[in-house]
Formats: C-alpha cells, sequence, structure tokens
C-alpha cells in the first residue's frame, strides 16, 4: 500500500516510510491510495471471528506485504491482549469500554501497534536509532510511554501542557524513566502539536530520525478502527441500525470510524461529541473551519483547538458538506452538562462514566432523537480512575485502585520543563 500526502507535494511512500517519517516532508498528513471495501463473506462471518482475526482482516491491505502475514498476526495477537467489553448502561445505548489495557485509555492499542511495527522494521538494523516525538493533552503520552518502555534503539520525547493533565496522566508519562523523556510545556496541547510538528520538518534535526506517536502516525492511527468492528460483532444480533458517538478531540478516533465505514461496516451514523472546544462543530454550522486555542475543561484529553485529523475526514468526503452531513454530526458540551450527564448515568443505571464518555453519551442522546430504529454506541476511552477527583466528587463514590494504576502513583515525577521551540531543539541536541 502506497500512502500520500495530504498538502500534495511530497512523494507517495510505503506503510514503512509513512511510519517511519510519521508527517510528509510538505507537512502533509498521510492518507492510503485506496480504501477496498471487505468481502460480504467477512461481514456475515463476523460473529465467529476472534479480535485477532478481524484486526488482521481489516489492517491487512493498509500493511500490503511489508510485513509477512504471520508476523502481522503476531504484532496484532500482542497489542490485542485485553478486553473490549460493550456494556449496556440504557435501553438502546452501551458504552464500548476501550479502557482495559495497560495505562487504561484507548491509545494503547495504536501505541502497542506501532511500536511493535517499528520494532519490526529495526530488526535488522541493530545500530538504527529513533527519536520518538509525541505530543499529548493527556492519554497518548501514557500509552505510548508504556508501548514503547525499553524498545531498543527508539527514545520517546513526550511534551504536555503543563498543569492540564490529572494527576495519573501525568505520572504515567513521568516516571518510567529508560527510554521515556518528558518534557512539561508552558502553554497548551495545540503548542506541544504544534512544536511536534515544526520538528519534523527541521532539517537540523534530520540526524535524530524523528517520528511521531501521535494519530497523524498511519500505525498509530489505522489500528483505532478495530474497535468499531468489535463493537458490531458484539451487537450484530441485535439487527438494528448502528450510530457511534466518540467524544473527540484530535478527531483521530472517529476518523478511524468512517475508514472501517468505507471497508463496509455498516455505521448508520457518527457523532462527533466535543467539550466546548467547538471548532468542529461550528464547521458543521457554518462551513468556516476557524480553530480557535484550546480551553481547559474536566475532559481535558479533548482540549484540541485545531485537530489533526480533520483534513483527513474531509478527504475522505471531498469536500462534499451536504453527503458529510448526513453521515455526521458534531455537537459541544460545557463542563456543567458532562456533571450531570455523569450524575444521571451513574444515579439511573448505575454506570460510573468519566467527562470524555459522559460527553460523548450526551451526544448520542441528542443524535438518537434522529434515529428512532437504532441503537446507539458511546466510546468510554479512559477509565474513571483517570479523573480519581472528577468522578469521586461528581458522584459521591470511592473508585478502587486497579493495579496498572497502582504501580505509578508511588513514583516520582520526573519532567523537563520549556517555553519555546528552541528550548526543545536545545534538549533534542
Ligand atoms: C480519554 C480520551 N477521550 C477522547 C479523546 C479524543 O480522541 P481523538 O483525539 O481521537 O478525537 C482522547 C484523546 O485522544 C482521550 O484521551
Ligand atoms: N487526546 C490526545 C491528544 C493527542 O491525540 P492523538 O490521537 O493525535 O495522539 C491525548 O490524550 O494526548
Amino acid at each position: 500500500m502506497k500512502y500520500y500526502s495530504l498538502n500534495h507535494k511530497a512523494p507517495n511512500v510505503s506503510f514503512k516510510e509513512a511510519l517511519i517519517k510519521g508527517l510528509a516532508t510538505d507537512k502533509g498528513l498521510y492518507f492510503p491510495e485506496t480504501i477496498t471495501p471487505l468481502a460480504p463473506t467477512f461481514f456475515d462471518a463476523i460473529e465467529n471471528m476472534s479480535h485477532e482475526e478481524i484486526a488482521f482482516e481489516a489492517i491487512q491491505q493498509f500493511v500490503g506485504d511489508e510485513i509477512p502475514e504471520e508476523t502481522l498476526k503476531h504484532i496484532i495477537a500482542e497489542t490485542l491482549c485485553f478486553n473490549f467489553p460493550v456494556v449496556q448502561v440504557e435501553k438502546d445505548i452501551y458504552s464500548l469500554e476501550l479502557f482495559h489495557g495497560p495505562t487504561m485509555a484507548f491509545k494503547d492499542v495504536g501505541a502497542r501497534f506501532m511500536s511493535r511495527c517499528l520494532g519490526y522494521f529495526n530488526k535488522d538494523n541493530k545500530n538504527s536509532k529513533n527519536t520518538v516525538l509525541v505530543a499529548t493533552s493527556g492519554d497518548t503520552g501514557g500509552a505510548v510511554a508504556s508501548g514503547f518502555l525499553g524498545v531498543k534503539g527508539v527514545e520517546v520525547i513526550i511534551l504536555y501542557p503543563s498543569g492540564k493533565v490529572s494527576d495519573i496522566q501525568e505520572r504515567q508519562l513521568t516516571t518510567l524513566g529508560q527510554n521515556i523523556k518528558a518534557l512539561e510545556v508552558d502553554g497548551v496541547f495545540d503548542d506541544c502539536q504544534d512544536m511536534v510538528k515544526k520538528a519534523f520538518l527541521d532539517e537540523s534535526l534530520k540526524h535524530k530520525n524523528l517520528t511521531s506517536a501521535n494519530s497523524i502516525n498511519i500505525a498509530r492511527w489505522l489500528p483505532q478502527m478495530f474497535y468499531f468492528f468489535f463493537a458490531y460483532k458484539a451487537l450484530k444480533k441485535e439487527n438494528k441500525p448502528i450510530v457511534f458517538s466518540c467524544p473527540s478531540g484530535n478527531f483521530g478516533n472517529i476518523c478511524a470510524g468512517i475508514i472501517a465505514k468505507k471497508l463496509g461496516l455498516p455505521i448508520e451514523h457518527f457523532v462527533a461529541s466535543t467539550n466546548v472546544n467547538d471548532t468542529v462543530p461550528r464547521f458543521l454550522e457554518n462551513g468556516i473551519y476557524d480553530p480557535m486555542p484550546s480551553i481547559a475543561t474536566i475532559s481535558n484529553a479533548m482540549d484540541v483547538g485545531n485537530p489533526s485529523n480533520f483534513i483527513r475526514i474531509q478527504e475522505m468526503y471531498q469536500n462534499d458538506l451536504e453527503q458529510f452531513k448526513k453521515d455526521f454530526s458534531s455537537f459541544t458540551f460545557s463542563d456543567a452538562e458532562t456533571i450531570e450527564a455523569m450524575k444521571t448515568i451513574y444515579n439511573t443505571e448505575g454506570y460510573i462514566a468519566e467527562p470524555h464518555g459522559a460527553v460523548g453519551y450526551l451526544g448520542l442522546k441528542k443524535e438518537l432523537q434522529n434515529h428512532p430504529t437504532a441503537i446507539g454506541i458511546f466510546l468510554e476511552t479512559a477509565h474513571p480512575i483517570k479523573f480519581l477527583d472528577t468522578v469521586e466528587q461528581t458522584l459521591n463514590v470511592k473508585l478502587p485502585i486497579p493495579t496498572q494504576i497502582e504501580s505509578v502513583l508511588g513514583k516520582v515525577k520526573v519532567s523537563v520543563k520549556i517555553k519555546t521551540y528552541e528550548e526543545l531543539k536545545v534538549f533534542l541536541g
């Protein structure tokens, strides 16, 4: 499979090159040249297939013959070594829990898949050295730190906005040591993301072999489509149209969902549910893409003012706003509404949703009014423990600490504070 740059001023590249480069030389995001729908027999058989089999069928065309079939199967098996339960929350509303991995956020799948693919491509070159640069508003950093910990020949540098991630998120990305380093940026997530993108194109940093582990990177982003197939497998027996609501920040997850639809997955409608960082809901209202500086909210991992992946979504709809609106809605919700939703879900159904999932739930409820025969699934993208203070205060509950989290609680934060791109360059050396 070849990938082209969405800025159309850079050569097309292989899966391996797209993974290693992260971003094209013209600053564009890579996008697959073709997306071939899966055979109807795949969808007929899906209920009897394992998650690993489903994931292999879904991703194989995007990897092509660059990784041998058996190795790719092995990478997928290691990536998907935890559960993806679909839990009924109320009549016709389900939560797809994506937080049962090592760092308890949905980013674990992409981070584990990408680290293993990079390991495969580096295996014959013992002297190769890559620097993975990653910007995080909360969860990507921890997942990438865990996914790449101890990987030979790879140094990981995580940029996060100082004071704008939860305590547990910060510990997950600042305490692992070894090949993982954290930079605490005096700014917001978009400043971190801008610095990272600038570094990829900086000729003077060429010797660092920089790559990205954000959803910019196709190997981090594409595996996120698996979730939509897994949910479909679980609920196919209901025989009803499905509406998915993704709590959205950088829009990687929902964009991977649209790839799944292009592969033939019967999805009736997507909802991108956002907090008050509402660049996309505003776009759907007035057709103008006008990114704003991000605003801090209780669903901090979605505090993104200029979502990277929106351009990929536009590519898939060829800028046809009317068709886009048929398949896709986007709604914005305040922190007060999010808190009310968390309370409603808990008090009526006994289900503990964290703020991101609650935003997803709100968008789903709103959109389902237009789909009376459908079932709705909201993505629960992180474990409530990652937002301990907000969840315990809002719901007046005490959350047990899962073992994955216990292991980072006693550890000491190590980070370097930076303010400017120049300081990042000095750090990179
Ligand atoms: C918990 C959580 N929910 C939602 C999102 C938003 O996902 P995306 O950036 O793919 O839109 C993120 C960040 O990526 C997150 O960490
Ligand atoms: N919400 C993310 C922001 C980065 O998103 P990504 O999918 O592009 O890595 C985070 O938690 O860091």
